[in-house]
């Protein structure tokens, strides 16, 4: 994840005008003192939202994997997912939790939720999101097992389409012991709902 993204001013120009265009197909004044900046806005925001495109997930992991003989399970909970959903290109968002269980190498903490970011930042399905994030776990530290779970509200389901406010949308994925042990996905599902305090 980056701490800023660049924006390319050309790419931002040939979005804004798309824009431009959206607002008076809408039957908007594009020219109103509030809407006059909105397609360089939404041009920028639409970067933003997807510069996980210019991020390549297996070499921030790659950035701090040390060797070390810790075996038991790592977790990293409740970290927050903002993405779009690839159909209507509206937001969904909620929570990532994510397990590993190291074979001799560990990572660097704070590269399981840049790795997240990086595939969220992009039109995704849940599902897919999902799978990329556990499947770069296993490609680059290749430990005893990966668990991922996600938990998110979906805006076209809450804000159109079927309109179901509450609903949430939960995904999960697992290799190696997770798939193998009942009893190891049970310690992750137990460890990822208890609370501290
Ligand atoms: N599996 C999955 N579906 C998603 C996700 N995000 C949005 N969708 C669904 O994508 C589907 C697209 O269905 P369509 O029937 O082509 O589109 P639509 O007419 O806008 O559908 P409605 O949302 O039911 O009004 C909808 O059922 C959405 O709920 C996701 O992350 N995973
Ligand atoms: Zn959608």
């Amino acid at each position: 994840m980056k701490e800023k993204i660049e924006y390319n001013d050309q790419l931002t120009e040939r979005i804004a005008n798309h824009y431009t265009d959206i607002l008076t197909q809408l039957g908007e004044d594009p020219k109103r003192e509030g809407l006059e900046k909105t397609p360089e806005r939404v041009a920028k925001a639409l970067q933003y939202l997807t510069h996980g495109y210019d991020l390549n997930p297996d070499e921030i992991m790659n950035q701090a994997i040390f060797h070390e003989e810790y075996s038991e399970m790592v977790i990293v909970k409740d970290i927050e997912v903002y993405s779009m959903c690839e159909h209507h290109m509206l937001p969904f968002f909620g929570k990532a939790h994510i397990a590993y269980i190291p074979n001799g190498k560990i990572v660097g903490l704070s590269k399981i939720p840049r790795i997240v970011d990086a595939f969220a930042r992009r039109l995704q399905v849940q599902e897919r999101l999902t799978l990329e994030i556990r499947d770069c776990i296993q490609r680059t530290l290749d430990p005893v097992g990966v668990a991922v779970v996600i938990e998110c509200a979906h805006m076209c389901m809450q804000m159109r389409g079927v309109q179901k406010q509450n609903s949430t949308t939960t995904t999960s994925a697992f290799t190696g012991i997770f798939l193998d042990s009942d009893a190891t996905r049970k310690e992750f599902i137990n460890l990822i709902q208890a609370k501290l305090h």
